[in-house]
């Protein structure tokens, strides 16, 4: 199976070498709009997304590799593809309860730990060495950074981003596109497009999203 990347910065390095590493899907393509022309490098084409419409066919598969959640959601939307079309990254390091369900186009680095029954959405990425324990819920474009914790029952909102190493105790909600510091203990529930930070949180600002997806 041939898969195509979006992305060609730090995050998507990461995401190559996964799936070389795995060795069963070929990297045809790595796009960005950070290239204004199409080339070859060792066999991949590098080129614009825009490249993507010539580059598809019913035997790719597509990541979004783009560590921003936002610009994850806003690229997902404008291409239009079915979410199948979208593969999900799961590094061999990783250990995922056969109760998980982890969606489509979300990538699990080295390391993580994904306990019974949680449910991970679409375009998420599980940074290296997170724990999502049982039953927890995360909805699309969710950003769990490295070593970051949540522990049983915990629910997040679409596009949220956890902090690195980032503790959030039993049952909490995290509301849509809220941003948790690095290091923070999350005690009480975030009202969504909230910034908190520290241990335990406190809210520090309130998100202004003005693209209408996000209202
Ligand atoms: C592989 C990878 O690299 S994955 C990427 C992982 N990324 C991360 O973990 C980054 C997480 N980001 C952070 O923690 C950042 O500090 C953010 C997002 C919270 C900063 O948000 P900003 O709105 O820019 O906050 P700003 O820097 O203006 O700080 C505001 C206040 O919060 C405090 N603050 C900021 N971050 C933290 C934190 N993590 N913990 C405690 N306090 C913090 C600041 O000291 C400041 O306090 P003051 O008002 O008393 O001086």
């Amino acid at each position: 199976m041939r898969v195509i990347i979006l992305g060609d910065g730090g995050h998507s390095r990461v995401i190559q070498e996964m799936i070389f590493a795995n060795g069963e899907y070929e990297v045809v393509a790595v796009l960005d709009d950070k290239y204004k022309q199409g080339f070859q490098t060792k066999g991949i084409i590098h080129a614009p997304i825009a490249f993507l419409t010539r580059l598809f066919n019913k035997n790719t598969k597509v990541v979004v590799a783009i560590g921003d959640n936002v610009i994850r959601k806003l690229i997902v939307e404008r291409l239009h593809l079915s979410q199948e079309d979208y593969l999900p990254v799961i590094h061999p390091t990783a250990v995922v309860s056969s109760t998980a369900e982890i969606g489509n186009g979300t990538v699990i680095m080295p390391n993580v730990v994904i306990n019974a029954k949680a449910v991970i959405g679409n375009h998420c990425i599980i940074n290296t060495a997170a724990i999502i324990e049982h039953d927890n819920t995360i909805e699309d474009y969710t950003h769990i950074s490295p070593n970051a914790t949540l522990t049983g029952n915990v629910t997040t909102g679409e596009g949220v981003h956890i902090g690195s190493a980032a503790t959030v105790i039993p049952g909490i909600h995290l509301g849509s596109w809220s941003v948790i510091g690095a290091g923070s203990t999350v005690i009480e529930h975030i009202p969504a497009f909230s910034k908190a930070v520290g241990s335990p949180t406190r809210i520090i600002k309130r998100i202004v999203m003005d693209k209408k997806a996000f209202s």
